[in-house]
């Protein structure tokens, strides 16, 4: 018999992922941090904070409880903000393998994935694509992507998440996948800057498919399969975020071009800090990212949304295909 999957993180994408994984006939066990959150949650079958409106399936249990949630288990879904990765990952046993959903960076500005192993963690993955929890959650038909060098592992998830509302695919490139995830956020964000300041469909339209390129390059130099930029975790979250209603990132540039406050009713937006750690590094390590710059220093208050804009729009006019 299969084992159940624990969840780690019961927040929006946490719990719609619990639920993904009882829509493929597995158990799941959904760890929240904190105690007096995982019993109501575990009483009341809904996540009304994060989730509302998505039902827990009987076959999720809820506990906070780390080392009962993982004691059985191959693997888990690790679904906290990337701000508490360094911390949950600290805390799971060397031997479970670990599949990193969050889309960020760790404290340093480098990969999670390079935490984990440096943490001794050894059979790491992610998963990463065009998957707002509020879709997932209803089951309303989605597809996804888990890369790892270990095959097994990402053989192993997706057998735990495939159904007729999931299409799962395996990735070896887990740079690219893990990195496009990453960087949309940053570029989403423009792209809510730009909702907020009405610069329409042609600049919409031109921000993700400069951005994509703006991906594809920083990805490519360090290392990435020249394709997955184009595939689920980078083109299709690129679009998904840039464009939706749900996105948190988008919002939050919405509401910073209105000079509102970011926020979003408690929930995290991720490439509010992966702005300013991506400009941070990818300077230091000779990368032109200029879209990644202009966000960083808006977000970072130092420059105006208009600023953003006239410092993408001014640069030296040059061949599309250059850079
Ligand atoms: N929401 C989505 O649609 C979605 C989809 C794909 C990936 N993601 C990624 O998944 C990650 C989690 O996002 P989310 O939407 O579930 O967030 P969320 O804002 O809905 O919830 C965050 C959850 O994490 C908990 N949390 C916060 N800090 C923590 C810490 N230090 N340790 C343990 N738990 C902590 C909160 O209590 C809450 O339960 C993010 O990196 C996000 O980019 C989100
Ligand atoms: O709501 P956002 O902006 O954090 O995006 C959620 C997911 O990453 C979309 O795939």
């Amino acid at each position: 018999m299969s084992r159940p999957v624990p969840v780690l993180g019961a927040g929006g994408w946490g719990t719609a992922l619990a639920v993904a994984v009882a829509r493929a006939d597995r158990e799941a066990i959904l760890w929240a941090r904190r105690p007096d959150f995982a019993s109501r949650l575990a009483e009341v079958r809904e996540n009304r904070e994060y989730l509302p409106g998505v039902s827990l399936p009987d076959t999720v249990t809820v506990t906070s409880d780390l080392k009962s949630a993982v004691a059985a288990a191959d693997f888990a879904l690790v679904v906290v903000p990337s701000v508490g990765v360094p911390e949950l990952l600290a805390a799971l046993p060397r031997e479970l393998g670990v599949v990193l959903c969050a889309k960020g960076l760790a404290p340093d500005g480098g990969r999670l994935t390079d935490l984990a192993r440096e943490l001794g963690l050894t059979h790491v993955a992610v998963l990463s694509g065009p998957n707002h929890a509020e879709e997932v959650g209803r089951g309303l038909p989605a597809a996804t992507v888990v890369a790892s060098a270990d095959p097994d592992l990402a053989q192993a998830v997706q057998a735990a998440l495939v159904s007729p509302a999931l299409r799962v695919y395996t990735s070896t490139d887990e740079l690219g996948v893990e990195l496009g995830g990453v960087l949309k956020n940053v570029i989403a964000l423009a792209a809510g800057m730009g909702d907020g300041l009405r610069l329409g469909d042609n600049a919409k339209a031109s921000l993700i498919t400069r951005g994509l390129r703006e991906m594809g390059r920083y990805l490519e130099a360090l290392g990435a399969h020249e394709d997955t930029v184009y595939g689920l975790s980078g083109l299709g979250d690129l679009v998904a975020t840039a464009t939706s209603r749900h996105s948190r990132n988008r919002a939050a540039g919405e509401a910073i071009a209105r000079g509102e406050s970011p926020a979003q009713g408690g929930k995290v937006v991720e490439g509010l800090r992966t702005a300013g750690l991506l400009d941070v590094w990818a300077t230091a390590h000779g990368h032109d990212l200029p879209i990644v710059r202009a966000v960083a220093k808006v977000t970072g208050g130092e420059w105006t949304p208009a600023m953003g804009l006239a410092h993408l729009m001014e640069r030296d006019a040059k061949p599309e295909l250059e850079g």
